[in-house]
């Protein structure tokens, strides 16, 4: 499911209508979120209905923030996700504990402003699957992700490539190519940037940002082989 080249992934899903752009236009992973305080907090029952129309056509990930493994893993029951995307203030150790008793990968998300951020990357890359590199939410905000903000995508040039990262924060089908070639992600994940509104997805927005940054890989991937 998951593209050799490029993973793409669609967070915040809510709707058969959205999530089938996002299935068809090619995303390897969508997101449900499961914060009470996002536009796009979907309830755990709702999300099971949705992911069924997924399951083995893209990676299911239940994006979660700050909660404990013992909860983490009554949801893994009840949704049966691929992977969990843990987006708050998690611990390695904590991020570590909550794959082990939920028996799923975990993608954590760290938020990037400067060159100093960067410096717990290698701690947390050692404890999960894999490392999610999103911008950091407002200072007043009532939510940790999904503000549709971008930060500076050349502080990662000098990253390890082996850590193959995720992208995100501000990503939208204008931006994505740009995004794409100046950090060298292994994969990229949107949410605000294909809505009409906070929490309302857009298929067409869907689509294109699938192609945008499909079509970048495919020239980064060229241009790597010519
Ligand atoms: O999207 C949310 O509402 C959300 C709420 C709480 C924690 C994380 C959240 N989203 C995280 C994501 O995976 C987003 O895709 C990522 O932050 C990028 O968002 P955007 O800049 O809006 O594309």
């Amino acid at each position: 499911m998951v593209n050799a080249t490029l993973t793409i992934k669609i967070c915040g899903l809510s709707t058969p209508e959205t999530l089938d752009a996002a299935l068809s236009g090619g995303a390897d992973m969508i997101g449900f979120v499961f914060h009470p305080k996002s536009p796009r907090f979907v309830t755990p029952e709702r999300a099971a209905e949705l992911a069924a129309q997924a399951r083995g056509k893209a990676e299911i990930v239940a994006l979660i923030v700050d909660w404990d493994e013992k909860r983490a893993a009554d949801l893994v029951e009840l949704l049966k996700p691929d992977r969990l995307q843990l987006h708050g203030s998690e611990s390695p150790e904590l991020a570590a504990a909550i794959a082990s008793a939920s028996g799923r990968p975990v993608m954590k998300a760290l938020g990037v402003a400067t060159a100093a951020d960067l410096d717990r990357v290698p701690r947390y890359a050692a404890m999960v699957d894999r490392i999610l590199l999103d911008a950091k939410p407002p200072k007043d905000a009532a939510f940790p992700g999904g503000h549709g903000r971008a930060f500076d995508w050349t502080l990662l040039t000098g990253l390890d490539p082996a850590l193959r990262f995720m992208l995100s924060g501000g990503l939208d089908p204008a931006n994505v190519a740009e995004a794409i070639r100046v950090a060298r992600p292994a994969g990229v994940d949107v949410s605000s940037g294909v809505e009409r509104a906070p929490g309302v997805k857009d298929p067409a927005r869907i689509a294109e940002f699938i192609a945008s940054a499909r079509k970048a890989a495919a020239a980064m991937q060229e241009g790597l082989t010519a």
